[in-house]
């Protein structure tokens, strides 16, 4: 059989207790969990992963797997982080306290189509949600993602208002990058940025040059352009994320003590791995009337160096 002439090819495959699904085209692989719509992994053929996972990764119901790219919505990080207006959407503590970084990474998602169009393939999933919204966050909106994997990986990550007043949120594709050594590393694109130093009391500081790694890092980038490179001299390549709808960025890696800390984490894996977080947090938080969308993108994909 001429296997080339069967791409691509959609497979619904289990990971442990997670239905996913296998996307192979003519020149890359991508895995999706159903749960969280969770990109677990993408890799081209000939090429060392682009998105990381962890090889301490769960499948579980109800729990983020460490790694891939987690959806962050409709809050970012630690709600009382979160401007006010967003903080303020947020009703009760019935269910315990607010969960970092939203509430929709563990939970359930429909796959509501597969498009297949000269060799691409789109996958299109819904939140699932009781019409009154969230437990604790009860407004009525629509969050799709759309993920069309082609020579690159586009995701679309959809809100829509369809309630009778504004509403606010933060949100973030919660990318983990692969790298073959985070000390030889670097992100271009940030000289010049202002960003939030979260390890030092939030403190505001400005970014000069490329950045490098030493340590944890854990920053937001405020005003970000479209643009960003992960440059990596071991695997000769750059990561190239390309945004729109998104003017922050997170810049985020555990290094040694907090790795210790993480579940789903291999003590020695921050060395393989960085965030890259294509956002709407702090200022640039979104906001919908009725009947408004917005959308976040990100379009990825990787050149020679
Ligand atoms: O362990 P979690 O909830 O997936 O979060 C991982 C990391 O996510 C990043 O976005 C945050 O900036 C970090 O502070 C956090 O540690």
């Amino acid at each position: 059989m001429n296997h080339a002439a069967t791409l691509p090819q959609v497979e619904r495959v289990e990971m442990d207790e997670l239905p996913c699904w296998r996307i192979r085209t003519a020149a890359a692989e991508l895995l999706v969990a159903e749960q969280g719509a969770q990109i677990l992994s993408y890799q081209r053929d000939g090429e060392p992963p682009l998105i990381w996972l962890s090889e301490q990764a769960e499948f579980r119901r109800g729990q983020s797997v460490r790694g891939g790219v987690p959806v962050c919505w409709p809050w970012f990080g630690d709600l009382a982080r979160n401007p006010a207006g967003v903080r303020a959407m947020r009703e009760g503590e019935g269910e315990g306290p607010a969960p970092a970084h939203g509430e929709v990474r563990g939970r359930d998602w429909q796959l509501l189509d597969i498009a297949k169009e000269n060799g691409a393939v789109t996958l299109a999933f819904s939140l699932l949600l009781p019409s009154g919204g969230l437990p604790d966050w009860p407004h009525a909106l629509d969050l799709t993602l759309a993920i069309r994997l082609d020579e690159r990986l586009d995701l679309r990550l959809t809100t829509h208002n369809r309630g009778s007043y504004r509403v606010a949120l933060s949100q973030a594709l919660h990318t983990y990058l692969a790298v073959s050594d985070i000390r030889e590393a670097s992100i271009e694109g940030l000289d010049g940025l202002r960003y939030i130093e979260t390890l030092e009391g939030w403190d505001e500081r400005q970014q000069s040059g490329i950045l490098h790694f030493a340590g944890e890092t854990d920053r937001i980038y405020l005003d970000t352009p479209p643009r960003l490179d992960l440059v990596d001299p071991g695997w000769k390549r750059r990561i190239c994320l390309e945004a729109s709808g998104s003017h922050s960025a997170i810049v985020w890696n555990p290094w040694i003590d907090k790795a210790a800390r993480l579940s789903q984490f291999a003590d020695d894996a921050w060395q393989r791995m960085l965030c890259i977080e294509t956002a709407n947090v702090l200022d640039d938080a979104v906001e919908l009337a009725p009947d408004q969308s917005a959308t976040l993108a990100l379009c990825l994909w990787s050149e020679p160096l």
